[in-house]
């Protein structure tokens, strides 16, 4: 079975290409850097390890690299011969990666394909769907579930440029009645309905994090376990959660229990001292994670309309407009932004606040 991914980094080597290879597929990962895809080639294995006291090591081999600047020829064997197809690259490269992805599905035989965004955004492979039938519209006998991906993987540097530290949780979601075939995936689990399932994660391990990353920086940490030796920080981040655990047991069925333990364990996973996370990448994409329908507004927009309790998810939104990282240009994008909108629009039109919300934002800045 061949599976080919796109997107070499952390979540692709260190989580969705240890699950595929284990399930026992041989693994191509498709990428624009060259450093990496030549490593694949002439290693074809790295190592993953578990970031825990005395974490095991894992060999994932049969892989190979297609670099997808230079090697269209390699690509379009790739994307014929794939029994499945997976990205984890970042929401907003998905309409490139489509790109790559359409003109190469004619010609496939009728054997089942699935593809599948593996990114921390609701429905990441519909928006993949939508930009691939932009280019063509031969999407016969291909699956296109949705999913939800979560692993802490930090940026790092190894001996060995592919090896990749990553921490002993993962959890994979996949919806259940758009996958395509019989051949199911172990290690992940399948479900009918996503959507609890990715808000669940997106507003409780991502609203927090980012509430770490956003709140830690104006304290001066630098990484996510040093922060959360901070009283003052995990006080913040329980605060940030019981306002989403609002959200979450408002609109689904999750009870407040379940929550309740679903925090405890994620707050736990945030202190692995293991594990070196930098605050910069955890806040990184900031005009994304400023986006309406993202970890931060989505539930402070709902929680403020139905008037249930939303200081601390405010407060987070402030401390985002302050977040400070020369090298994410989505920070330069948001400055520049609001220089030339004013905070007002900047929040309605990118953000889509009312003007009540905007308001009790600016009393934070
Ligand atoms: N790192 C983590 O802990 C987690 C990340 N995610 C999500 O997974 C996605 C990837 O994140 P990471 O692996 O951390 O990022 P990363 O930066 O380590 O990896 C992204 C890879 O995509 C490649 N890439 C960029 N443009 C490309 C293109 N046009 N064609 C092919 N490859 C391209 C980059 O060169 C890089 O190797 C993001 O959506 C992220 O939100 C989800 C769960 C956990
Ligand atoms: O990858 P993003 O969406 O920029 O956000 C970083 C977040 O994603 C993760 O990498 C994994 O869920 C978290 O570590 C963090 O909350």
């Amino acid at each position: 079975m061949k599976a080919l991914h796109f997107g070499a980094g952390n979540i692709g080597r260190g989580f969705i290409g240890k699950i595929l290879h284990d399930n026992g597929y041989s693994v191509t990962f498709a990428d624009i850097d060259a450093e990496i895809i030549d490593a694949l080639n002439e290693d074809g294995k790295y190592t993953v390890h578990i970031a825990e006291e005395d974490g095991e090591t894992f060999e994932v081999t049969n892989v190979a690299g297609v670099n997808t600047i230079t090697d269209d020829d390699a690509l379009k064997t790739a994307i014929l011969e794939a029994d499945l197809i997976t990205t984890a690259v970042g929401v907003n490269i998905l309409p490139v990666i489509a790109k790559s992805i359409a003109p190469n599905l004619a010609g496939r035989g009728n054997s089942p394909l699935n593809i599948i965004a593996c990114e921390n955004a609701i429905l990441a492979t519909d928006t993949l769907k939508a930009e691939i039938l932009k280019h063509t519209d031969e999407l016969d006998g291909i699956g296109f579930p949705n999913s939800a991906v979560d692993r802490i993987v930090p940026i790092q540097k190894n001996d060995n440029l592919l090896d990749v530290k990553v921490e002993p949780f993962y959890e994979w979601v996949i919806e259940k009645a758009r996958w395509i075939g019989d051949a199911r995936l172990d290690g992940v689990t399948y479900v009918e309905n996503l959507i609890p399932f990715i808000e669940r994660k997106l507003f409780t391990v991502n609203t927090g994090h980012a509430a770490i990353a956003y709140y830690g920086k104006t304290l001066g940490f630098e990484t996510v376990s040093e922060a959360m030796t901070n009283e003052k920080v995990e006080a913040f981040l329980k605060d940030v959660l019981n306002e989403t655990m609002l959200y979450l047991t408002s609109n689904y069925d999750f009870t407040e229990a379940q929550q309740l333990s679903y925090i405890e364990k994620i707050i736990a996973r945030f202190k692995n001292p293991h594990l070196s996370d930098d605050l910069d990448r955890v806040g990184r994409g900031v005009m994304r994670k400023l986006s309406a329908g993202d970890r931060i507004m989505k539930p402070l927009i709902y929680l403020e309309q139905n008037n249930l309790s939303c200081n601390a998810l405010t407060e987070l939104a402030a401390y985002a407009l302050e977040f400070n990282n020369p090298d994410d240009p989505e920070v330069k994008e948001r400055d520049e932004q609001i220089a030339q909108l004013g905070m007002q629009e900047f929040l309605t039109s990118h953000s889509h606040l009312n003007d009540g919300l905007i308001q009790k934002i600016k009393e934070y800045l």
